[in-house]
């Protein structure tokens, strides 16, 4: 490149560049942001956009005003941008304007505009390591959530980031080799490593004590390696934003103790969260009227409770609106007129609040009331009113501030209400009403003077003056000042006039910076409440989640769940809360766990409905404990610490592990975590293999979940040898699903009933699927000769009580209960 041809603007570019290599520079220039050089031909391709260009060097630019939706397309396509903003220089006395970064945006600092009614968080994530443990911060920029736990393993930092699954990564360098592992599973993410001294400890605590104004860190009650990364965070978020976020909130601190744990796979088994391809129980318990509920919901879902009396005092709120319906469906109404108020708090607290931002938020401050006052009539429901505030100091700013539509943006008189600054009325009102206010002053000059003739004009040369017909000139006051004289009149300038003049001329350029003035005003003021806003947001968010419960249990038919204190558990007509809304006739089935039933062997044919009835188990005690009504005739349940699932078949050919391994790693996590408070639900393990291979595995499963464990265990087979086990444990039973047999292949009648199938129907299956005739006889023979010479041999002996002593000791040292923390 011939530095020759640059122009002022290109080297000034470049320098800049210097600092930010690893961004895509957009230049404010005119109407566009420009980039230059290499940037431009990333941008053009990126983007599509026309590739010019300036002295022989390529040049591309965006338009001012869509700057948003291009940066979101090139922070998606995996790129850093950097902002070059034009801001007044104070170095030189002519206000002269320079160009400097304003902000660095990465996807996981994308708060705009669009995002204001997304339902999804936008976390930006950091990690580190520690003896062992993965120290693990999230923050969501646009909403101000900050949460911080601990991953006691690496399965453990892989469940965190497949819950959270952040849009950015920040990663101690010294995880570099780890970086496939970690990150293995997640699509989508922007991974960024830091270099260690990012990760110092006393700069981490003085950072996190400075912006949290806090004298002593103790109060967060966070372990030294999470104050590391908090800050490791935090310092990053200063250094892109160049902003103080001072909505970001307080840590919550997440620990596995606190919530039933859910580890990847089960949320991904029972499919709780959304997907594309299947229906989910996210999707099926959503009536949520907020984008914040929405957000709620997601996370209540991840994170069941295990506190009975929380739980409780979720399930008393979604009753009572449960039982009141009109209640319930005035409140709607209210959350719907309800905005996202901590995504507009962290827009106010950035500086980012657009004026539609404001009218959003006096809305949501208007319905407040109106929400607190509904909420009153229950009693109930009015422990919920307590904790409502209603911003009345805030409410009435907006009210008297800011117009009913308000323009996009201050500037044109059109933001803030009329009333609210005496300054702007005035120069609105000489805007609006110059000739009116001409026609007032040469109607009161006529008056004062005597002179019926006088007549204010205007020209270029003299602005406004008053004209006085040679004839009336003895009239004329003192204070007139003359300008011109003509053949048959004279004219003069009176002061008033000029400082009307000058008032009308100059109104609107003042105008524009009055209106910013002030609105910067409100926004600051209301910036100081952002933390109070985020809280009641969060409540109203609350709400909006109760109140869905409620609604979703009225129109699919649910009942409130009781807790039994001896840890057993009876439901009655149970459905599988998704499924049942894709099947015409849903058959409801039983579970019942109690001291003499704690196992289940559940034996049918394929297509039966075994993993739909194993995974309505599982998924009735979830939503229990979330605070939901389930979908039962009556349900008395215990309060599990985790639900454990190994259900069908995956593999991760990515991190070099075959559909088997995966297998036998899930069913390994599960023997070393669960405790008798767990609840199992296993589908075939053992299938991965070859059939013998498989019972024996599937069997001292079996027992070791039986014996050492002793939790509540469902296990889905098609291996009928297992329930052999039935005959040598007394709490481990049989259940099978019945099917009719007619002449031609079988009704599935999809009823739980107790027993062991008596074949898997295997190819009554495999002809519904459309198998040739040929193939489907030719496997009936075979059958037929398998079946006779391939039984397992029924020797297997039950374990001496040495063996069930030895097992429940190897048990205990492993026990992980309570000791790791999670999100
Ligand atoms: N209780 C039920 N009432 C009505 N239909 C049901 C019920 N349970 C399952 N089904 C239907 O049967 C289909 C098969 O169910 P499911 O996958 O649970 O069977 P399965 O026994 O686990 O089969 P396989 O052994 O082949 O994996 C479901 O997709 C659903 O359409």
């Amino acid at each position: 490149m011939k530095n020759k041809s640059l122009t002022p603007m290109m080297r000034q570019y470049l320098e800049i560049k210097e600092k930010y290599k690893d961004c895509i520079l957009l230049f404010r220039l005119g109407d566009f942001y420009e980039t230059f050089f290499e940037d431009a031909r990333v941008i053009s391709e990126e983007l599509q956009l026309v590739l010019t260009s300036r002295n022989g060097h390529p040049m591309a630019g965006v338009p001012y005003h869509a700057l948003d939706q291009y940066v979101k397309k090139l922070i998606s396509a995996g790129y850093k941008v950097a902002i070059c903003d034009q801001v007044e220089d104070p170095a030189t006395a002519k206000g002269l304007v320079k160009r400097e970064v304003t902000r660095v945006i990465t996807p996981g600092t994308l708060i705009e505009d669009d995002l204001l009614s997304s339902e999804e968080n936008n976390f930006i994530a950091a990690v580190s390591e520690e003896k062992g443990v993965f120290p693990f911060v999230i923050a969501d920029i646009s909403t101000g959530d900050v949460a911080v736990t601990s991953c006691e393993s690496l399965s453990d930092l892989k469940d965190v980031l497949y819950r959270t699954a952040p849009s950015q990564l920040i990663m101690n360098e010294k995880l570099k080799p780890l970086k496939k592992e970690i990150t293995g599973e997640l699509s989508n993410v922007f991974l960024e490593f830091l270099e260690e001294w990012h990760f110092a400890y006393s700069s981490s605590v003085e950072y996190v004590k400075r912006f949290y104004e806090l004298a002593s860190i103790d109060a967060l009650e966070i372990s030294s390696a999470e104050i590391i990364v908090l800050g490791a965070l935090f310092k990053y978020i200063e250094m892109t934003q160049f902003k103080p976020m001072k909505h970001l909130s307080l840590p919550r601190v997440l620990r596995r103790s606190g919530y039933m744990y859910l580890d990847a796979s089960t949320i991904e088994n029972l499919s709780i969260l959304p997907s594309e391809r299947r229906g989910s129980l996210y999707q099926t318990l959503k009536a949520t009227v907020t984008s914040m509920g929405g957000r709620k919901l997601k996370e209540w879902l991840l994170n069941p409770l295990k506190d009975l009396g929380k739980i409780e005092r979720r399930l008393d709120i979604v009753e009572a609106f449960y039982s009141d319906p009109l209640l319930l469906e005035e409140l709607r109404e209210y959350l719907r007129q309800a905005f996202d108020i901590e995504r507009i708090s962290s827009r106010l607290a950035t500086g980012r609040a657009i004026p539609r931002d404001l009218q959003a938020l006096r809305t949501t401050l208007q319905v407040l009331p109106l929400i607190k006052e509904l909420l009153y009539s229950n009693d109930v429901l009015s422990v919920i009113a307590e904790d409502i505030e209603l911003f009345e100091e805030e409410r009435k700013l907006l009210e008297a501030s800011i117009s009913d539509e308000p323009a996009a943006a201050p500037g044109e008189g059109k933001v803030i209400r009329r009333g609210y600054s005496e300054e702007l009325d005035e120069l609105m009102d000489l805007l609006e009403h110059s000739q009116d206010k001409m026609k007032e002053f040469e109607l009161r000059e006529r008056q004062k003077t005597g002179i019926n003739n006088l007549k204010v004009k205007y020209n270029k040369v003299f602005g406004y003056f008053i004209e006085v017909s040679k004839g009336q000139v003895s009239r004329v006051p003192d204070d007139y000042i003359r300008k011109q004289t003509l053949v048959n009149s004279e004219r003069y300038i009176t002061p008033e006039l000029k400082e009307f003049e000058d008032k009308v001329l100059s109104a609107s350029e003042r105008v524009a910076v009055l209106e910013r003035a002030l609105y910067e005003d409100i926004c600051q003021k209301l910036s100081n409440s952002v933390q109070r806003f985020r809280k009641a947001g969060g409540l109203l968010a609350e709400l909006d989640v109760l109140q869905s419960f409620a609604t979703v249990a009225k129109k699919c038919g649910y009942t409130r769940p009781v807790f039994s204190s001896n840890h057993t558990s009876y439901v009655e007509a149970a459905r599988h809360p998704v499924v049942e809304h894709y099947v015409k006739d849903f058959v409801p089935n039983d579970i019942q766990f109690d001291e003499k039933h704690s196992f289940y062997i559940l034996t049918g044919p394929n297509m039966s409905g075994k993993s739909t009835y194993i995974r309505q188990v599982a998924l009735i005690s979830l939503m229990a404990q979330v605070g939901s009504f389930v979908p039962a005739k009556r349900a008395i349940l215990p309060v599990y610490d985790r639900i454990f699932t190994r259900i069908g078949a995956r593999d991760d050919v990515a991190g070099g592990k075959s559909t088997f391994l995966v297998e036998m790693m899930e069913t390994a996590t599960i023997l070393s975590q669960a405790t008798e408070d767990s609840l199992v639900v296993l589908d075939e393990v053992g299938r991965g293999t070859s059939t013998f291979d498989g019972i024996s595995i599937a069997w001292a499963v079996s027992e070791y979940i039986y014996e050492a464990i002793g939790c509540h265990t469902i296990f889905a087979t098609h291996f009928t040898e297992l329930t052999e086990l039935s005959q040598m444990y007394e709490g481990i039973n049989n259940k099978t699903i019945e099917v009719r047999e007619i002449e031609d292949g079988v009704i599935f009648l999809h009823k739980v009933v107790d027993g062991v199938a008596s074949q898997s129907h295997g190819i009554d299956v495999a002809k519904l699927a459309g198998l040739p005739d040929i193939v489907l006889q030719r496997a009936r023979e075979i059958l037929k000769i398998i079946v006779k010479t391939s039984a397992l041999d029924k020797t297997v002996k039950v374990l001496s009580s040495d063996e069930i002593k030895e097992i429940r000791k190897k048990k205990k040292g492993k026990m992980h209960k309570n000791q790791m923390s999670l999100f």
